[in-house]
C-alpha cells in the first residue's frame, strides 16, 4: 500500500501535559481509507490523549500526524471540514430538543446532511420533538453520533461510541458504522468493549502506558495467545496424575492448562480422563480471545513491571 492511500498516519507521536507527565510516548501506526481502526487499552493508557491529537485539538510535543495529507494541528482549517468527531461527553444544551440540537450544529456545518437523514441514520427519528434532557444516556449517545455524521466526514473519529448503550443499541451502531466504512469513511474509534473491537474492526492497536504494545487484525493478535482449557479434578484425583506433557496450573482442583495447540492437548486430556475414569467437572476449552490479549497486558500493569 502506498502512503497516499492511507487516510491517517502518526509516526513517534508524543503528548506532555503540564507539569511533564508523558501520555503518549512516540506512538506510530497509520489507517487506511475506509478502514476501521481501533485503538484499545487500559483506563489512563493514553486513547483520549491521541484521539484528541488527531482531531487537531492539541498540538503533539513530539513526532508526525498526517489526516487527509494535513496537519490536523496546523492545517485546521483543511481538515475539520472533513472529519466528524464524535467526542465522549457532547454537553449540548439540554432545553433544546433533539432536531433543534442538530439544527445548531447543521449551521456550523458545510454541506450538512438534512437533520432528518441524520437523525434517521443513528435510529432517533421518532425523538425529533423530545428535548436533550428526556434522553436516556443510550439515546444522547446516538445524538453525539448523528452530529459527527452532520457533515458527511470521510473520516470519523467515535470516541468510546457506544458506551451507555443497550446490547441492541450496540449492534445498531455496529451495523452503522459498518454501513459507513463500506460506503468509503475512514473510522477511528476507541472503546473499552473487547467485543466491539473484535467485531468491527479492521485492525486495532493495543495501548499500554502511552505506547503501542500489539499492533494487527483482530485474528493476528490473538493469534501469538495460548487458548486455555479449565475444569476441575474429582478431589481424590491430585493434579500431580494429570498427564505431565500437559501444562497446568492448579488451583486445589480446578486446573488451568495453557496450550498453543488446542486440539491436541484437549485430545490428549479426554483420552487420560477416559482411560482414568475421570469425570472434570466445568470442562471449559476456548481458543484465545482478544480479551485473554488484552488481560496479559492489564496485569503487567498489576504487577508494576
Ligand atoms: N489534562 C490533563 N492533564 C494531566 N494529565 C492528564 C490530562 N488528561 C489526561 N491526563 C493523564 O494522561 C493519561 C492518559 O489519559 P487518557 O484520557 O488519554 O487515557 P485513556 O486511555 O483515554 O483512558 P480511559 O480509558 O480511562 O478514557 C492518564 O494518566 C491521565 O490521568
Amino acid at each position: 500500500m502506498t502512503t497516499d492511500q492511507y487516510v491517517i498516519t502518526v509516526d513517534e507521536l508524543r503528548r506532555r501535559y503540564a507539569g511533564g507527565f508523558e501520555a503518549v510516548s512516540g506512538i506510530s501506526f497509520s489507517v487506511a481509507r475506509g478502514e476501521i481502526f481501533a485503538l484499545l487499552g487500559t483506563n489512563g493508557a493514553g486513547k483520549t490523549s491521541t484521539v484528541e491529537l488527531l482531531e487537531g485539538l492539541a498540538a503533539p510535543a513530539g513526532g508526525t500526524i498526517r489526516v487527509l495529507g494535513h496537519d490536523p494541528y496546523r492545517e485546521r482549517r483543511a481538515v475539520r471540514p472533513r472529519i466528524g468527531v464524535m467526542l465522549q461527553e457532547g454537553g449540548f444544551p439540554s432545553d433544546l430538543t433533539v432536531t433543534e440540537t442538530a439544527r445548531m450544529w447543521s449551521g456550523c456545518t458545510s454541506d450538512a446532511r438534512p437533520v432528518p437523514e441524520a437523525l434517521a441514520l443513528v435510529g432517533l427519528g421518532h425523538r425529533a420533538k423530545v428535548r436533550v434532557k428526556q434522553l436516556s444516556g443510550g439515546e444522547r449517545r446516538r445524538l453525539d453520533l448523528a452530529l459527527a455524521l452532520l457533515g458527511r466526514p470521510e473520516v470519523l473519529f467515535l470516541d468510546e461510541p457506544t458506551t451507555g448503550l443497550d446490547a441492541e443499541g450496540r449492534r445498531d451502531t455496529w451495523d452503522l458504522v459498518r454501513a459507513l466504512r463500506d460506503a468509503g469513511t475512514t473510522v477511528l474509534l476507541t472503546t473499552h468493549y473487547l467485543e466491539e473491537a473484535e467485531q468491527l474492526a479492521d485492525r486495532l492497536a493495543i495501548i499500554h502506558r502511552g505506547r503501542i504494545v500489539t499492533t494487527g487484525t483482530p485474528a493476528e493478535v490473538t493469534a501469538s495467545r495460548p487458548a486455555r482449557i479449565r475444569f476441575a479434578l474429582p478431589a481424590e484425583v491430585p493434579a500431580g496424575h494429570l498427564p505431565l506433557s500437559l501444562r497446568a496450573a492448579a488451583d486445589g482442583q480446578r486446573i488451568e492448562i495453557r496450550t498453543h495447540d488446542l486440539q491436541e492437548s484437549l485430545g490428549e486430556l479426554l483420552h487420560w480422563a477416559a482411560q482414568a475414569s475421570v469425570r472434570l467437572e466445568g470442562l471449559d476449552a476456548r481458543s484465545a480471545s482478544l480479551e485473554e490479549a488484552f488481560l496479559e497486558i492489564a496485569q503487567t500493569d498489576l504487577a508494576g513491571v
